[in-house]
């Protein structure tokens, strides 16, 4: 199968089971998703929608190296970075915010001393202040998710997979955040973004998916598919 030239990312006949715990779903196995394929082309920003539990954040983890798929193939073209931007993941608790967000611009390909050229901007658009110097595991879920989306976004990651991580901070950071996304995806930015405030996703997108029963429902223009999550919903409350 040829692969589009400005392909970035590729889930090819995904699926992924994870066993469960006895008593629970069929053999012991959770069937997550099945059979989802899709390509991520360069430049653009993907929104992943669907209820609790459907596997939105599964998706990332597949497309972030972090988890195999039990069936089917996951493709990054070669050269290019990723970094998973999730609540609680990424850190090391025991670190400062200055440390961990070194180790992720690192991780993420750059060298040592381009790294610690980040910092200061860093610190001062994740707004930490002084906590920047004092351990990640006495900061609050808001503060984690500055740290990682800022870290993230001033290091220049290829593609910037982000689980719900702009819904916590607060209305100052959210809003400083979006438009700092807005200016960053008119260029080459590749973003696949999970979150459950469908106007968030309507404004950042300009593709999105509907995940249900394991399966892509719905894909393509992102308005229509939040319509027909949305419609699903209520459907589904009404009956
Ligand atoms: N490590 C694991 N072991 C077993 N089951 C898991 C594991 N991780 C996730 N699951 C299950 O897989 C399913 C999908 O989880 P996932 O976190 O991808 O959902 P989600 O769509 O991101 O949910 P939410 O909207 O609540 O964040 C859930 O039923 C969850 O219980």
């Amino acid at each position: 199968m040829s692969r589009q030239s400005d392909a970035i990312l590729e889930l090819d006949g995904v699926y992924l089971n994870y066993s469960a715990g006895k008593n629970h779903f069929s053999e012991g196995v959770h069937h997550v998703l099945e059979d989802v394929s899709l390509t991520l082309t360069e430049g653009e920003t993907l929104g992943v929608i669907g209820r609790n539990g459907c596997g939105k954040t599964t998706i990332l983890r597949l497309m972030g190296g972090i988890i195999a798929p039990t069936k089917g193939s996951v493709w990054q073209r070669p050269g290019t970075a990723s970094a998973l931007l999730s609540i609680g993941l990424g850190f090391r608790g025991d670190l400062s915010g200055r440390d961990n967000a070194l180790l992720s611009a690192m991780m993420q390909g750059a060298s040592r001393r381009h790294a610690m050229s980040f910092l200061e901007e860093i610190k001062e658009f994740s707004e930490l202040g002084e906590s920047f110097e004092e351990p990640v595991k006495t900061y609050s879920s808001g503060m984690r998710s500055r740290l990682g989306f800022t870290t993230a976004l001033i290091t220049h990651v290829d593609i910037l997979l982000i689980d719900e991580v702009l819904s916590v901070g607060d209305a100052h950071f959210k809003n400083k955040a979006e438009r700092a996304m807005r200016e960053r995806l008119s260029g080459d930015q590749t973003v696949v973004f999970v979150s459950h405030a469908d106007k968030q996703i309507e404004s950042l997108c300009d593709r999105a998916i509907w995940i249900n029963n394991g399966r892509i429902a719905c894909g393509g223009e992102t308005s229509e598919v939040v319509s027909a999550y949305r419609e699903s919903i209520e459907k589904s409350n009404n009956g």
